[in-house]
């Protein structure tokens, strides 16, 4: 992959704004991940970021502002838009009742799958979801760990070239959230990813670019090290001051 500017916006927030009544969820959101990119999306608790998220999928109409997913506009082009797209929800959409087996079925064919085609795609998220030794247990008996990956091969399922996932390690224990970060840096190779999380730690090992919002503003857009500076070298420091002080302009 080369680090030019030729390559392709696949995930945009082009003055995206969310209001409830006077309350700003997210404000003039202003973003572009470049095809290939891994970024994070940082933020304290309450910033803005699942907000964010929903509308760039289209689940959520915006209040002012554009989303695009592979150039598409998410409320005129949705079913386009949405063939790129793999997204993982804060509370994913899994139904507890069924199998992983079960479920996967159900949005393959869903999807419109049939035949060799789903049975090659299923046994594909399988594998990179390593859910092989659960395909069969009732989702609601499984650990967490496990029921983030039933949701993340979901969310690959159609093979899509954009994943937008909000906190893929909340709640997950420290082996289980190294499995993810694996799983993470495999898909990275061959796709453009959002991952949400309010955890430092997580930038550090998974994304080079960082794009931050507090109070539903963008207050930070660059690299991890662009970002420890701003702290004097800590990145703890540097969320804090971003999350606490006036210096809310973008960079
Ligand atoms: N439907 C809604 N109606 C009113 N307020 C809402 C609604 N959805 C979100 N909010 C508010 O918007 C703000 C941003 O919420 P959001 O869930 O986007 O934050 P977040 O950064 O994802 O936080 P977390 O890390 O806790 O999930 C919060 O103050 C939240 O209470």
């Amino acid at each position: 992959m080369t680090e030019t500017d030729e390559r392709r916006p696949m995930i945009e927030a082009l003055g995206l704004s969310k209001f409830y009544g006077p309350f700003a969820a997210a404000r003039d959101v202003q973003f572009s991940v470049l095809q290939g990119e891994l970024v994070a999306f940082l933020g304290p608790n309450g910033a803005g970021k699942s907000t964010t998220m929903k509308m760039l999928t289209g689940y959520i109409a915006p209040s002012e502002g554009e989303a695009r997913i592979a150039g598409c506009n998410m409320m005129t082009q949705r079913i386009e838009g949405s063939r790129h797209l793999g997204y993982l929800p804060e509370s994913g959409p899994l139904y507890m009742e069924m199998t992983p087996s079960g479920m996967l079925d159900f949005f393959a064919e869903a999807r419109g799958l049939s035949g060799p085609a789903k049975r090659d795609r299923i046994e594909a998220v399988v594998e990179i979801c390593d859910l092989s030794s659960v395909m069969y247990k009732s989702i609601s008996k499984l650990s967490k760990g496990f029921k983030q990956r039933v949701g993340m091969s979901q969310a690959l399922l159609h093979d899509p070239d954009v994943l937008i996932l909000d906190e893929p390690t909340a709640g997950l224990d420290p082996n289980q959230i190294r499995g993810v970060r694996k799983t993470m840096r495999k898909l990275a190779e061959t796709k453009t990813i959002l991952l949400s999380t309010h955890i430092l730690q997580e930038v550090e090992a998974m994304a080079n670019r960082v794009i931050m919002i507090n109070e539903g503003r963008l207050v930070y857009d660059g690299d991890v090290d662009g970002l420890r500076v701003r702290g004097d070298n800590d990145l703890d420091e540097a969320f804090y001051k971003l999350t606490h002080s006036d210096d809310h302009a973008a960079t």
